[in-house]
């Protein structure tokens, strides 16, 4: 089976001891809390979809970020595996605001509400919160089981 990729961004902020996510009214990860982003459109840079994404939905202006993962989500009898590049939002101007598409909320980094969350998120949230920089694959059965996985640490990323 051909694969196709499609890429997406994930922005991640946290001040101090607490985070910021937001609860998907809609779309992909409707009732999952998450971090801000989507998809990167045509004749954009994946820099520039994660400052747009996180503005969309959080109401928050990015204005210093630092790339920590890149994550692959394959799932079982589907060919398009989804390329996520997750930014750590180091500075931002605003106040988070509700969107169309997510309710944001500050949670404290010991009371990650999981249960509620991507399965992955369990897995790499760790590594993310540590300060690692990493390269992670996920490959799903359905939306609610992993059959595999795998997280590495490394130096770099690509931008
Ligand atoms: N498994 C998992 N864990 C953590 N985060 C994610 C996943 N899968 C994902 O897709 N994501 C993230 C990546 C993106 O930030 C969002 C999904 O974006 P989506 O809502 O599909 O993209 P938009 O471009 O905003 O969508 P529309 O506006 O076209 O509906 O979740």
């Amino acid at each position: 089976m051909a694969t196709t990729r499609k890429l997406l961004t994930l922005a991640m902020v946290r001040q101090g001891e607490n985070i910021l996510l937001g609860f998907k009214k809609k779309g992909f990860g409707q009732g999952k809390w998450n971090g801000f982003g989507g998809k990167v459109e045509m004749g954009e840079t994946i820099c520039q979809a994660t400052i747009r994404e996180l503005e969309e939905e959080s109401g928050l202006i990015a204005k210093a970020m630092d790339k920590v993962a890149i994550l692959e989500f394959e799932f079982l009898n589907d060919p398009v595996i989804l390329e996520v590049h997750v930014y750590d939002i180091v500075k931002y101007e605003g106040e988070p605001i509700e969107s169309d598409e997510m309710v944001p909320q500050w949670f404290p980094v010991n009371d990650i509400p999981y249960e509620k969350m991507w399965l992955d998120d369990l897995i790499w949230y760790p590594e993310y919160l540590k300060g690692s920089k990493f390269k992670a694959y996920f490959l799903y059965e359905g939306f609610d089981k992993i059959l595999k996985h795998s997280i590495s640490p490394v130096q770099e990323l690509p931008l």
